[in-house]
């Protein structure tokens, strides 16, 4: 079997073929890749190089091709690819055009079907395929995207995401005020090197994170005379971290083992180190493909397109539209339908409760950032140095969080909202000694009322003037008659609504990553939310508007 695959999203102009036959398999890649002359990637520059590197990239692939089928001893005749996949989003618009044209004429020439391929979920299943792992958890760190997915019920879920630009876009502006020409990822990686390790902000939420306020914070520093080294060395030690945190989230709520990395910026020899490190320290196994199917390149399309050709998921020419916002989960994911339905959150279908039920019995538990012990009804939780942080973030974030948790844990306690009595606190050893509260997690034992509860407690620590942070079902402890809140590590002060969305818009991942049918719970919570929070209205536009935010800058 073969397949002609073309990328044209944005920089890379790129054919390539896949060849599968009874000895293995091969992908050759023929890629002209576009350099702008200053600035960023320019839209109409780009559908300008798009116009003429396409049909010459895709003449060489068709070549190849061609030599592949006669050394089979194929009929000259006959079509020498089985189908033609294309790049149908997410992109700039003019050059996805360009190449669903290039694409739909060819498989007109050649008469065979057309493979419409969402390019994200070509990133992610390119390291799929080459790990042959089963059921990773993926990290897609890309110039316009950086997204964790993981696979349930037939499609990629989103659990977590950037809320504003894509972290290779936020390292090349940072690389644009310092007059580097584009791309600036690979520079900041060699000026990295030499750096030293200053303060920097670090913006996480839940699983979702933001890079606006490190970008200016970068800025600033440079202007206020930083070394350019030192910069980018924290940049990149702050920014990675991130990923690398919720991946480990990620991971934890999944309880899968296993991670793979897409991407561009997955060049990233740091960001590999820490993943791999991450992933050592849990005991799960992490791959990273070849530079040459991370970046951009039609290879990972013609491999998605394999896929979905075996598995009949072709399109008709009138249906083949380009899609510059194509989100990872809107696509159908047809060639693992042979799959069990796929499911996580560790428990059976008796309510009893495995290994990872939290702290049910005297065992530890490990939690996504801590390791939680129960002795004599009270909770013992502890939160290990990561090995893969700098040693000075880490202690930094260990403390912080330990002193919030602390602190917030208490005040909700104080505004009426159930939450365990904290015995003791420790900052600088990260180690809090609390109550223990609750019989299960709420995500073994989902209900309307106790969903409702979560979206009043929320309401209540709003008005009280604080946010939760990372209010997922893991992190609500429940019992016959009372749901608690746990876990306020990553809380603090705002009187934002902005803040307030993401705390709703956190609960709502974590309903869609945990329960079979989320959309009823999640109304409940926010009905709960919006009857008693005082700018109950206001926050619940403000989380629509977060949800329908392009990403895509
Ligand atoms: C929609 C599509 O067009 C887009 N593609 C894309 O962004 O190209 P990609 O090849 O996946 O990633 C390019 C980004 O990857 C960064 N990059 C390349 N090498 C890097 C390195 N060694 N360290 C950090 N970033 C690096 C570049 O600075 C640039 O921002 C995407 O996947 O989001
Ligand atoms: N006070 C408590 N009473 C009962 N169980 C608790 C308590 N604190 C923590 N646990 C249990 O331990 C688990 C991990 O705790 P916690 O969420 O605080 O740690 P974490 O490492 O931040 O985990 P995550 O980020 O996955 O939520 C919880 O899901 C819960 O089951
Ligand atoms: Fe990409």
């Amino acid at each position: 079997m073969r397949i002609l695959g073309i990328e044209g999203t944005a920089w890379a102009a790129s054919a390539a073929v896949y060849e599968r036959t009874d000895s293995g398999e091969s992908v050759v890649i023929e890629t002209d890749a576009y350099e702008p002359d200053s600035g960023g990637i320019h839209p109409r520059e780009a559908a300008e190089h798009m116009r003429e590197a396409i049909p010459q990239v895709v003449e060489r692939a068709l070549d190849i091709a061609r030599e592949q089928a006669a050394d089979a001893g194929e009929d000259p005749d006959e079509s020498p690819v089985d189908a033609v996949a294309f790049s149908r989003g997410p992109g700039l618009g003019p050059c996805l055009r360009i190449v669903a044209t290039a694409a739909r004429a060819l498989a007109q020439r050649l008469d065979v079907p057309l493979v419409g391929v969402n390019h994200m979920v070509a990133h992610l299943e390119i390291g799929r395929h080459r790990s042959g792992f089963s059921a990773p958890v993926c990290l897609n760190a890309s110039g316009a995207n950086a997204h964790i997915l993981g696979y349930r019920n037939g499609r990629y879920r989103v659990l977590g995401e950037t809320m504003d630009t894509g972290v290779g876009n936020a390292i090349d502006k940072f690389t644009r005020h310092l007059g580097w020409s584009h791309p600036g990822g690979p520079k900041v990686e060699k000026r990295a090197k030499d750096g030293e390790y200053i303060d920097l902000p670090y913006v996480v939420k839940g699983m979702d994170f933001s890079f606006s306020g490190i970008m200016s914070a970068a800025k600033q520093a440079i202007d206020d005379g930083e070394a350019v080294e030192d910069v980018c060395y924290s940049l990149q030690e702050n920014i990675f971290a991130m990923l690398t945190e919720v991946a480990e989230r990620a991971l934890s709520l999944t309880d899968a083992d296993e991670l793979v990395l897409g991407g561009g910026v997955g060049q990233n020899e740091r960001l590999r180190e820490m993943l791999g490190k991450m992933c050592d320290q849990r005991g799960a196994d992490f791959y990273a493909p070849e530079p040459r199917f991370l970046r951009d390149n039609a290879g990972m399309i013609a491999v998605l397109g394999a896929k979905m050709y075996d598995a009949g998921d072709t399109i008709p020419i009138e249906d083949s539209r380009v899609r510059p916002d194509f989100r990872p989960d809107e696509v159908d994911v047809t060639w693992r339908s042979d799959e069990a339905v796929g499911s996580w959150g560790g428990s059976s279908d008796d309510g009893t409760v495995g290994a990872r039920d939290g702290a049910g019995a005297d065992d530890a538990v490990q939690g996504a950032e801590a390791t939680v012990t129960v002795e004599d009804g009270r909770v013992r939780k502890e939160r290990q140095p990561r090995t893969y942080r700098h040693p000075t973030l880490d202690e930094r974030l260990r403390t912080e969080r330990t002193r919030e948790e602390a602190r917030l844990t208490s005040e909700a306690r104080r505004v009426g909202v159930p939450t365990p009595v904290v015995h003791d606190v420790d900052p600088q050893e990260g180690v809090l000694v609390f109550e223990r509260v609750g019989e299960r997690d709420l995500r073994e034992a989902l209900t309307l009322d106790r969903v409702r509860d979560v979206g009043r407690h929320l309401a209540t620590i709003h008005d009280a003037g604080f946010v939760h942070g990372d209010p997922t079902t893991r992190n609500v402890r429940v019992s016959e008659d009372r749901t608690h809140l746990i876990d306020f590590g990553l809380g603090y002060y705002t009187g934002h609504a902005e803040d307030h969305a993401m705390d709703l818009h956190v609960f709502a991942q974590s309903l869609a990553g945990t329960a079979d049918d989320p959309e009823a719970l999640r109304s409940a919570a926010e009905d709960a939310y919006r009857e008693t929070a005082d700018e109950g209205g206001a926050v619940l536009d403000r989380l629509r508007e977060i949800e329908g935010r392009g990403r895509y800058q």
